[in-house]
């Protein structure tokens, strides 16, 4: 039996925390041989909340589950943390526009990402999923200046999956056949979902649609406003499609991806032109607990062109909290 991974989850009373640590504690994320510990936080007001999804991940008695807590102190929740996953924050609103969100999250991960850096195992692994999640995840990581900046990650998941699924569904194949797929920037509907290098079962993605009209005016609108499109729908941001997301990355990112692109929202090496330091989506590829950037892709005037916007927009970001650092 493999000794237990402690896992920290913040934001654990919330929707995405529901939908979340089920499957954590059931291995869906770092394998069905692997026991974990989940280390959970939320605001003092959360906390009967979280004891209420205790008792019920209790009840599944999931043969994993070797331990659990929970804690309104981020040093107790992310001490010895091996994999922590930032849910926490504030989620945006009908009519309320991301950048309303940075002011009031910034905080959070500024405290977040010193507990981290005081308490948590040296290798952890964070994932930032609470929005604006790049600039977070960047507040946190500078927060943090005794581990690795390469430890910390943000959430482009869920924009790689809905862009999975449009493609396929315009081709007309199955998700899984879809390869070299990749979201660039920002997780807001500035990103830049790109299938110029994806193959379907060998056969460019790029040929099978051939239709630039369909990239630009249906296909990028469509994957960048979901998140608004599905709270408008159900009066509540993306949950369970977050949480699986979430599931994704960082199995893939503990597991490997056998060679296959994902994308994560990584702190940049200069690359592609893209600042260092700047979170930022790319395709990567996971091997041996570490990712690893595809690198030496061409960029095309029309891609600058929309990794340019999505920069800009995270550059903005990062000088709205430049006086937090
Ligand atoms: N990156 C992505 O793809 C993606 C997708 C969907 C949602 N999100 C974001 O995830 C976040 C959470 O969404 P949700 O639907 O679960 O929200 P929610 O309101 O249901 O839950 C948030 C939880 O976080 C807790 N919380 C707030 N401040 C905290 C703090 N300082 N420490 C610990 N816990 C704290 C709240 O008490 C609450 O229980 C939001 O910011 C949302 O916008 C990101
Ligand atoms: O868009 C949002 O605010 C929620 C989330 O980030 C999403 O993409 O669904």
């Amino acid at each position: 039996m493999k000794s237990p991974v402690r896992v920290a989850v913040t934001g654990a009373a919330g929707q995405i925390g529901y939908a979340l640590l089920f499957r954590i504690a059931s291995g869906e994320m770092l394998g069905k041989d692997q026991p974990v510990i989940l280390q959970l936080l939320d605001l003092p007001h959360a906390q009967t909340a979280v004891k209420g999804v205790m008792m019920e991940l209790q009840d599944c008695a999931f043969p994993l589950l070797a331990g659990m807590f929970t804690t309104d102190n981020p040093e107790e929740a992310f001490k010895d943390a091996q994999v922590a996953i930032l849910v926490g924050s504030r989620p945006r609103s009908k009519g309320m526009e991301r950048a309303d969100l940075l002011q009031a999250n910034a905080e959070i991960f500024t405290v977040q990402g010193a507990a981290l850096n005081k308490v948590a195992d040296r290798n952890v692994k964070v994932l930032v999923v609470g929005n604006p999640a790049n600039t977070n995840a960047y507040i946190a990581m500078k927060s943090a200046p005794d581990l690795p900046a390469k430890n910390f990650t943000a959430m482009l998941r869920l924009d790689h999956n809905r862009a999975l699924s449009q493609v396929a569904e315009k081709t007309g194949t199955a998700v899984s056949d879809i390869e070299k797929l990749c979201v660039w920037g920002n997780h807001s509907p500035t990103m830049y979902a790109d299938y110029r290098f994806a193959t379907v079962n060998g056969q460019k993605v790029k040929d099978l649609i051939n239709d630039q009209d369909w990239n630009a005016n249906v296909f990028l609108p469509t994957v960048g406003k979901r998140g608004a499109a599905i709270i408008e729908a159900r009066g509540l941001s993306s949950a369970a499609s977050a949480a699986n997301a979430a599931i994704d990355h960082i199995h893939d990112w503990w597991l490997g991806t056998d060679g296959k692109w994902v994308t994560m929202g990584i702190p940049s090496d200069g690359a592609y032109g893209i600042p260092e330091e700047t979170m930022f989506g790319f395709p990567v590829t996971c091997e041996n607990g570490e990712y690893k950037l595809v690198e030496g892709l061409e960029i095309d005037d029309f891609s600058r062109e929309r990794i340019n916007i999505t920069l800009q927009e995270l550059e903005e970001e990062k000088a709205g909290v430049a006086h937090l650092l």
